[in-house]
């Protein structure tokens, strides 16, 4: 069979994946094109006014992939490279993975093309500002709630819930989700995703007969997500082997301490590489360790036709959204590498973010053990779904994820019927 190469670019892959579960469901080419076709997809220019008096126009987006099983739903990114093809593979990402989550939310993504270190703390908060004024009309707790993702943050959503606020008149905390603790913020949601990657990594490993104490990790990203998933991954019994960050990586053969690489950061270190007690590699190095298991949780299209071989982990978590570009994901395949996909792995950041948003709307809050305990559910809940279908079926997770995400939304679509 001729095997056809897709561009590798986020929206290729969001496309590929669609289509193939589109095929196993046996949806019409109807209901497939409004399944892959933006709901709505904005493009708002965002002046800021610099420090030193200039004026700089920046880009910003927000896409609403899917609302038909409701408000939508996803993170906002601030990064050099976003554009609207990412945003809109994001989004849509985000509409499988609610629906596989059980999440009555369907899938959004927003962000601005810009490198956010280079800003001051005021600029940030009047981009900020001004790109959540150019998106008031579209969002709101029952409209489209955002939330954090590559380089935003708990302040960040503070200053989009107050513009938001400013602009309706009343505090709105519902609107964004990863908010801080003291305007409506929920326990245990700054380490869900982590955590989650966690419930998903280590039910990968009973699924495969695995002992975590006999479990070497390398992981992609020492952010939000991949520095707690090093630490929780660490204090459960795993040996995390190798971390890295947008300037490169730190390896020890006999194990990483996150808690004092977190600290080191936290002190005022720009990056982990150079850390005491550990050797710099590269991030293309890190992808190819000799691991049992890798968690990429960085950016998308980190594993493609070029590295896909050489990679050694037996089991890829994918904290990150999209690390696998569709190619890729077939040599995964054909070489038997066990791929828990980036819509069930993180799927725990978007989980306590509805619980966020449900003790906001009750403004009646939880305490975290709750919190976890409930996340705990609704991960096991889905990791189950998908290992059960895949194994049935004889498809990969990710396939299997897929086919469950978007018969969900088929579904909903069927039922609700067509206006007008
Ligand atoms: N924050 C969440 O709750 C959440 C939820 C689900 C999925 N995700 C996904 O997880 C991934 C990471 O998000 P985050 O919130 O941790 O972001 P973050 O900005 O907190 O951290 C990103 C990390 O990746 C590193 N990085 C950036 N560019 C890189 C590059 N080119 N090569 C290697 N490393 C690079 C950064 O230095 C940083 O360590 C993204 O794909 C995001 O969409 C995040």
């Amino acid at each position: 069979m001729p095997v056809i190469l897709g561009s590798g670019s986020a929206w290729d892959t969001a496309c590929v994946q669609l289509g193939n579960a589109a095929r196993h469901l046996g949806l019409d080419d109807g209901l497939h094109e409004l399944l892959r076709t933006p709901r709505r997809a904005i493009t708002v220019s965002v002046p800021l006014l610099r420090d030193d008096g200039s004026l700089m126009v920046l880009t910003g987006y927000r896409v609403q992939h899917n609302l038909a099983r409701g408000p939508g739903k996803g993170g906002i990114r601030f990064h050099p490279s976003c554009d609207l093809d990412e945003v809109k593979a994001l989004a849509m990402w985000m509409t499988w993975k609610c629906a596989l989550m059980g999440i009555p939310y369907g899938g959004a993504k927003g962000g601005i093309a810009v490198e956010p270190a280079l800003l001051s703390r005021q600029e940030r908060e009047r981009m900020t500002r001004r790109y959540a004024a150019e998106l008031v009309p579209l969002i709101g707790p029952e409209k489209d709630i955002p939330a954090p993702d590559v380089g935003t943050d708990e302040q960040t959503m503070a200053w989009i819930m107050d513009t938001y606020s400013a602009h309706t008149g009343y505090t709105a905390t519902g609107v964004v989700t990863g908010k801080p603790l003291s305007i409506g913020g929920s326990a245990g949601r700054a380490g869900a995703t982590s955590r989650g990657v966690q419930l998903a990594l280590f039910a990968a490993l009973r699924q495969t007969g695995r002992d975590p104490y006999d479990t070497t990790v390398a992981i992609q990203g020492f952010g939000k997500v991949g520095a707690l998933a090093a630490q929780y991954l660490h204090d459960a019994g795993c040996k995390v082997v190798a971390v890295s960050d947008v300037k490169g990586g730190v390896y020890n053969p006999q194990g990483l301490n996150p808690a004092a690489l977190i600290r080191h950061l936290a002190e005022g270190a720009e990056t982990v590489v150079g850390f005491p007690g550990t050797d710099t590699l590269t991030n293309d190095d890190l992808l190819e360790l000799d691991v049992d298991v890798l968690v990429p949780a960085a950016l998308e299209g980190v594993i493609t036709i070029e590295n896909a071989d050489r990679i050694k982990a037996k089991i890829i978590v994918e904290g990150a959204n999209g690390p696998v570009t569709a190619d890729a994901d077939r040599i995964l395949e054909d070489r038997g590498v066990m791929v828990v996909p980036d819509i069930l792995a993180n799927g725990g950041g978007v989980a306590v973010s509805y619980f966020e948003w449900v003790q906001d709307m009750q403004a009646y809050f939880w305490s975290e053990d709750e919190v976890n305990d409930r996340l705990r559910t609704l991960m096991e809940r889905a990791y189950g779904e998908v290992a059960m279908l895949a194994t049935t079926q004889g498809v990969t997770m990710r396939a299997a994820a897929h086919i469950i995400g978007v018969s969900r939304v088929a579904e909903a679509h069927q039922t609700r019927g067509l206006y007008p």
